[in-house]
């Protein structure tokens, strides 16, 4: 199970992942938009640095061509580094990047699925990664957790490497949803995680139990400084 941060901003992606196991960071041109005008191949250098060497990045791709897109993957494995995963997406011109990119051997995150066939397209185009967009599915009357597990499961009946990278999310159970379903990643905005875990009765809970100690023991005192 994997939990990407889906944003670009630098100080999120340092808070986060200091507390979470993050396992990447997918951004896209909405997202790059949020920030401005950056300096974009240094930004996802710094993104690089924070994440650490282990972790995915994923960027998507720009170009309308073909050759417009493997020129832009080319630039981002230059830029960036080797190992980046590229976005590409999930459309007929897509899919012919997605070949050739798998082709050349680099990691590839088919992008913007919102039907089953482009999702069992991307599979079976090699791609490491799919992403279908949980909220925006949903939005259409599409069941994402019915397409999710069809994804999971065609994965597993073909013996496919690919795995599921479920996107838009605008909620916390929809996380929960798309994991339950057999997506094996997630990306999520944080401030989406930080709603998770501001329930109310999380912090009630907490506030019972030292309540409790300090009842005991008195305001302040830690389990260490019993021994002081
Ligand atoms: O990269 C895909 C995004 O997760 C899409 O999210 P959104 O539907 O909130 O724009």
């Amino acid at each position: 199970m994997e939990f990407l941060l889906d944003t670009i901003d630098l100080a999120c992606i340092e808070k986060y992942a200091k507390a979470l196991p993050v396992a990447g960071v997918t951004s896209n041109p909405s997202i790059v938009k949020k920030q401005g005008k950056i300096d974009f191949f240094n930004h996802m250098k710094q993104i690089r640095q924070i994440i650490g060497p282990s972790a995915t990045l994923h960027i998507q791709l720009v170009g309308q061509t073909v050759s417009e897109m493997l020129d832009d993957a080319q630039t981002i494995f230059e830029q960036v580094g080797p190992e980046t995963y590229v976005k590409v997406p999930t459309t007929l011109t897509g899919l012919e990047v997605i070949k050739k990119l798998k082709q050349a051997g680099h990691n590839v995150t088919a992008t913007a699925i919102y039907t089953k066939l482009q999702g069992l397209l991307a599979i079976s185009a090699g791609a490491d990664y799919i992403a279908p967009y949980y909220n925006r599915m949903q939005n259409m009357g599409i069941s994402a957790p019915e397409v999710i597990k069809e994804f999971a499961d065609a994965i597993k009946s073909n013996d496919a490497q690919t795995e599921i990278l479920a996107a838009s999310f605008h909620n916390v159970d929809q996380i929960t949803t798309a994991l339950a379903n057999g997506a094996q990643a997630v990306t999520v905005d944080p401030s989406l995680i930080a709603t998770g875990l501001n329930h109310p009765a999380i912090q009630q809970a907490v506030n019972d139990f030292t309540n409790d100690w300090e009842g005991i023991f008195g305001t302040g005192q830690t389990i260490t400084s019993l021994l002081k």
